[in-house]
């Protein structure tokens, strides 16, 4: 039996607000979670990736709202900035019809500008923590009226590089407050840390046979560090991506990919930690707009983004740790879309790869690399497409004559050929080289040492060792 909203007994500016987003009914996790919210509940909610937690959470919050109130009465955390403005204007979506006022508050943005935009008394804030905890010191925030407090990506925000910030922040808010937490993965950690903050919990997850979306293809190719850049353009050019999104390990590994791929000729931009917020915000505009085609990032882009249109994700260095892959790959396949997913796996970290389907309970398809005639094709298919389209969209007078004078003198196969050739770009063979990253299994061996390895317990170790998620906290927004 399908639930309706109409079955969740919303008001009816919630329901009008669905209705201008175009969401006809709710997705398993709304249906399921909703309800218990409304009741006041404390939730831990976890459901694959792209299947509407924000909704989820979003609902019951704009729901407890009391618009007459000038006080912030919801608080949101989300891990990284881009998801904070993500979030935010979901939110604001809505709460449009309710009138609840949403501001988001992250780091990097002048906050002069922020305390200005919260003397206009928000109703729902969407904060990242560090930027919030400064707010608070200069009591320029006060969660003394909060009644319903979330945490976006609960698991990532919760391990250890946060967890001291959380507390600090829930511990500002009333202690009566409702608290859920959401995430598409959810360690046993999170349950235990969650106690200190959460009563009479409620864990509802959405049951799936898979941790991964299964309208997601996921492959992988075995490629030697020197040969990634050219698999990568080969696969761009052969599969023609919409939108797709490249992860790099490393900010270096990012801001040389970026380089490589313009110069290969393609609409490439990238995000990383280190970047002015400015140029964040102008990369994540452009690649919603479409101005970017390939958006390479770390993994400050893996967790909860939603862009339309990102048809692929190309893992170009292993993830650290399987949630990674599981969030990485979640960029593609969102709403019920189908997506595709590439992770390229050097020699050495193939155990990585098994421990990922172990966990994942999904073999990838190993595929064989891309040679550069099938690219060459790929690139003349589009390059036809492109014609096609011309021919199609029958706006092409001016040129009409012209094109009737080089018929009398060219044979006409001749003349299409050579208009496919100038379209098909010449820069996708252009050398280049970039700096090589370790393989992940070499980082691991200098952590674990000892006689773990002879004993053969190396793989075991390997395993907790994918779980430390220790570059991640580099790239940290905050
Ligand atoms: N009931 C619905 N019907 C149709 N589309 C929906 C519905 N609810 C949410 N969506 C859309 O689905 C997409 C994914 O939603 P959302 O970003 O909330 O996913 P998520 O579960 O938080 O994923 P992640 O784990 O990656 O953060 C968004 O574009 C959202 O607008
Ligand atoms: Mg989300």
């Amino acid at each position: 039996m399908t639930t309706l909203f109409s079955d969740l007994a919303l008001s009816e500016p919630v329901m009008q607000s669905l209705q201008d987003m175009g969401f006809e009914s709710p997705t398993a996790i709304q249906a399921e979670t909703i309800p218990v919210a409304l009741t006041g509940r404390d939730i831990i909610g976890q459901a694959q990736t792209g299947t509407g937690k924000t909704v989820a959470f979003g609902i019951p919050l704009v729901e407890k709202v009391d618009v007459d109130d000038d006080a912030i009465q919801g608080l949101i955390l989300t891990p990284t900035r881009e998801l904070c403005i993500q979030v935010a204007e979901e939110i604001s979506k809505l709460g449009s019809r309710k009138r609840v006022r949403v501001l988001s508050v992250y780091g990097g943005q002048d906050i002069s500008r922020q305390i200005r935009a919260l003397r206009n008394h928000p109703h729902v804030i969407v904060a990242t923590p560090g930027r919030l905890i400064d707010h608070l010191q200069r009591r320029t925030v006060r969660l003394g009226s909060v009644k319903i407090a979330v945490l976006d990506e609960a698991d990532e925000m919760l391990d250890m590089g946060f967890i001291e910030d959380i507390e600090t922040i829930l511990g500002q808010c009333p202690s009566e407050r409702q608290t859920l937490l959401f995430s598409a993965t959810v360690k046993p950690g999170v349950k235990t840390l969650s106690k200190k903050f959460m009563r009479d919990i409620q864990q509802i997850a959405v049951k799936a046979q898979e941790v991964t979306v299964p309208s997601i293809e996921q492959v992988y190719y075995e490629v030697h560090e020197r040969q990634k850049l050219d698999a990568l353009t080969r696969l761009l050019d052969i599969e023609n991506p919409e939108l797709a999104i490249v992860f790099g390990r490393t900010k270096r590994r990012v801001d040389e990919l970026i380089g490589a791929l313009q110069t290969r000729g393609y609409l490439a931009d990238g995000l990383h930690g280190d970047m002015s917020q400015s140029q964040r915000d102008a990369v994540m505009r452009k690649f919603r707009d479409g101005g970017i085609e390939v958006l390479v990032a770390t993994d400050v882009a893996a967790r909860g983004l939603d862009v339309t249109g990102v048809t692929h994700v190309f893992n170009f260095d292993m993830p650290q740790d399987v949630d990674s892959y599981v969030h990485r790959i979640g960029r593609t396949g969102r709403a019920g879309m189908s997506g595709f997913a590439a992770t390229f796996v050097t020699p050495r970290e193939v155990d990585h790869l098994r421990l990922i389907e172990r966990v994942t309970k999904r073999r990838l398809e190993r595929r064989p690399l891309p040679t550069l005639t099938e690219a060459r094709l790929g690139m003349q298919r589009v390059a036809m497409e492109q014609l096609t389209k011309a021919v199609s969209e029958d706006n092409l007078g001016g040129y009409k004559a012209l094109a009737e004078e080089l018929l009398d003198q060219y044979d006409s196969s001749m003349l299409v050929a050579a208009a496919l050739k100038l379209l098909s770009k010449t820069n996708r063979e252009i050398p280049i080289t970039l700096t090589e990253e370790k393989p992940l299994r070499a980082k691991r061996a200098s952590n674990f040492r000892g006689n773990s390895q002879r004993r053969g317990g190396f793989r075991g170790n390997a395993a907790q060792g994918m779980h430390m998620q220790r570059y991640r906290r580099n790239d940290r927004s905050e």
